[in-house]
């Protein structure tokens, strides 16, 4: 998927991955990362996700990254909070609006993520994945999840902790995304650095194609 592909996307308002609601599978199993009050969790490939809004409410800081800028300012529109704009220290293409909700920070970057280093991203307490690496063809992923690791890496405690949904379904029936992904393709992504946990499996369905068997996952990805 190129970046033309989701400027589009966000254009013609084809956003069918948007929910109006908290994803309630966030709600169930959030609390499982063990994340501080005051924590900062990442939120990769954000959109507008209202999920950000919970996290703020759950009293985290919030990092997001969003290749199209509209989401973005939709997002803080759609929350009625006037977002300070900032542009990257180096990369004048790269910048971030940042507002307070729930008086917590959101941050989110309006960038491609392969263009962010740890630096910009800053210390973050654990990662939040729905429709991140799912959104992202196979000749991607692998590229996609070494460059998390990267930008979670705490020095002194390793790997931030995951919680990431992923969705299975026969990859020859539909073209994605959202693609499917396996628990072999989880465990070839994280295995290497994380201790990976399957805290829920049930079935679901995808808007555009819904007779198709899909079955919906949720990880616990822990630094070993
Ligand atoms: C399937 S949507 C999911 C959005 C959000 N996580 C949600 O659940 O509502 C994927 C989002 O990632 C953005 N995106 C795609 N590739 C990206 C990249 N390389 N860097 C940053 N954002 C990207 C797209 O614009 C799109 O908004």
């Amino acid at each position: 998927m190129n970046p033309e592909f989701w400027q589009t996307r966000w254009q013609e308002k084809r956003i069918g991955f948007n929910q109006s609601v908290v994803n309630p599978l966030l709600m169930k199993h959030m609390s499982y990362l063990n994340v501080p009050a005051g924590g900062c969790i990442f939120v990769p490939l954000c959109g507008k996700s209202i999920d950000m809004v919970w996290l703020a409410a759950q009293g985290y800081d919030v990092v997001g990254v969003e290749l199209v800028e509209t989401a973005v300012q939709e997002f803080f529109a759609e929350q009625d909070i006037v977002p300070t704009m900032h542009e990257h220290t180096t990369i004048p293409t790269l910048k971030y609006y940042r507002g307070q909700l729930s008086g917590q920070t959101i941050t989110l970057w309006v960038a491609n993520i392969f263009a962010l280093t740890p630096k910009d991203i800053g210390p973050v307490d654990a990662v939040y994945d729905k429709a991140a690496l799912i959104a992202l063809p196979a000749d991607m992923r692998a590229k996609y999840s070494e460059h998390v690791l990267q930008l979670i890496n705490n020095a002194d405690q390793g790997y931030a902790p995951q919680l990431l949904i992923t969705l299975n379904y026969d990859q020859s029936k539909r073209n994605g995304p959202p693609f499917s992904i396996d628990d072999e393709q989880v465990q070839q992504y994280y295995g290497q650095h994380y201790q990976i946990s399957e805290l829920a499996g049930e079935p679901t369905s995808i808007g555009s194609t819904p007779k198709l068997t899909v079955t919906e996952h949720v990880w616990q990805l822990n630094n070993k």
